[in-house]
């Protein structure tokens, strides 16, 4: 059943936590919730799961009015980045709480629970830890067990706030593969808040980036990486080098390099460039000249800091080590860049502000004078 959300506000004493969101999750989807510190993903998260309300809006499970339902009526699984694990009951006391605190009549009798707990630990991979406490386990194992707890109530909506936020690194990356497989089995709706855009791109099916409120852009990891739909979405996704065009005689351009004269060009005098370090490449006599400053090998990509020589603006080019090594690039090297493909918002005369109504992706190309 299609969750649909519509037209969410939530406002705090201050600000917005939540401005006029609106968005479909299909079912057996794993959607992340993506966005910087303070954009609105735990609230959204906590409405969906009944612990807050918005001003105004709704939000319905194939037709029904979810607002209107308490938390349990909702059927819902929630994680959340610290372990809410109970410490003093066990790993199998804890996966079944949410069970035995039912009404006696929605309540399942002693062996159906103790069955669930075993199918459940083997589940999350954590056969025999059923009599260990959580101060026996690693944060991993922690987690694993919270999602235990989560699945035990059989919900049909799973809810996770930054579940492996306060992890390390390598443990982050191992059980976030492990949750796709597990998801990919399931088929659970599911609703994940990260801040970690290699998380939320790896992870899910869609990603929703958000940003003061809003939703900026929901689409698959790829859209959003390849497609970016508004300047704060090409900022925030990704590294990106970011260049002012200014019109000349009906042509948008930036030093050397022209970006068309699209007929958008015509109603705006200025407009921002947004171009990937693996967009620009490498030229020995046409582009922007600039100079080699730093050189930074990571395996099979160098990143290369470059500083235009006629702005000093300094960008980033990716290339492919080997490329490096056949050119014989070094420090200081003088060299022309070229872009292959840009993504451009023109800024509106009057306010200045980026119109992202009017992206276009151009392929900009050396100037014909
Ligand atoms: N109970 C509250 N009272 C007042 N303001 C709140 C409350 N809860 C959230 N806010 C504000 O609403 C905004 C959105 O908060 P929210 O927790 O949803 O953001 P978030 O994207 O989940 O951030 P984080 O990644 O830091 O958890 C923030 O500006 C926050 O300060």
């Amino acid at each position: 059943m299609t969750l649909l959300l519509s037209h969410l506000s939530r406002h705090f004493t201050d600000a917005a936590a939540l401005d006029d969101v609106s968005l479909a999750i299909a079912p057996g989807e794993f959607l992340a919730l993506l966005g910087s510190s303070g954009s609105g993903k735990t609230t959204l998260l906590r409405i969906l799961a009944g612990l807050d309300y918005p001003q105004s809006g709704s939000v319905t499970r194939g037709g029904h009015d979810l607002l209107s339902m308490n938390a349990r009526e909702r059927k819902v699984g929630l994680v959340f980045q610290h372990y809410a694990l109970f410490r003093h009951l066990t790993v199998t006391e804890n996966i079944a709480f949410g069970l035995r605190v039912r009404p006696r009549h929605a309540r399942p009798s002693r062996t159906e629970i103790t069955d669930r707990v075993e199918k459940l630990l083997k589940r999350v991979q954590l056969e025999g830890y059923g009599g260990r406490y959580p101060a026996q386990l690693s944060g991993g194992q922690r987690q694993r067990v919270a999602l235990a707890r989560a699945l035990a109530v059989e919900p049909d909506l799973l809810l996770l706030d930054e579940p492996f936020g306060a992890l390390d690194a390598q443990v982050r990356i191992a059980l976030r593969r492990w949750l796709r497989n597990l998801h990919e089995e399931l088929g659970l709706t599911t609703v994940f808040v990260t801040h970690d855009q290699e998380e939320a791109l790896e992870l899910a099916d869609r990603v929703a980036v958000m940003n003061r409120g809003r939703i900026e852009q929901v689409g698959s990891p790829e859209a959003i990486y390849q497609q970016p739909a508004t300047p704060f979405v090409c900022e925030f996704i990704g590294k990106v080098n970011k260049f002012e065009l200014q019109r000349e005689q009906d042509r948008m351009i930036c030093g050397a390099l022209d970006f068309g004269a699209d007929l958008w060009a015509k109603r705006y005098d200025r407009a921002v460039a947004y171009i990937r370090p693996e967009h620009l490449a490498l030229a020995t006599d046409t582009g922007w000249k600039a100079r080699l400053r730093h050189i930074y090998l990571a395996g099979s990509v160098a990143h290369l800091e470059l500083a235009l020589d006629t702005s000093e603006q300094l960008i980033e080019v990716d290339v492919a080590s080997e490329d490096l090594l056949r050119l014989g690039l070094q420090q200081g090297a003088e060299l022309y860049v070229q872009a292959r493909t840009a993504t451009v918002f023109p800024l509106a005369n009057d306010t200045g502000e980026a119109k992202s109504e009017d992206r276009r992706v151009l392929r900009p190309h050396q100037q014909p004078y």
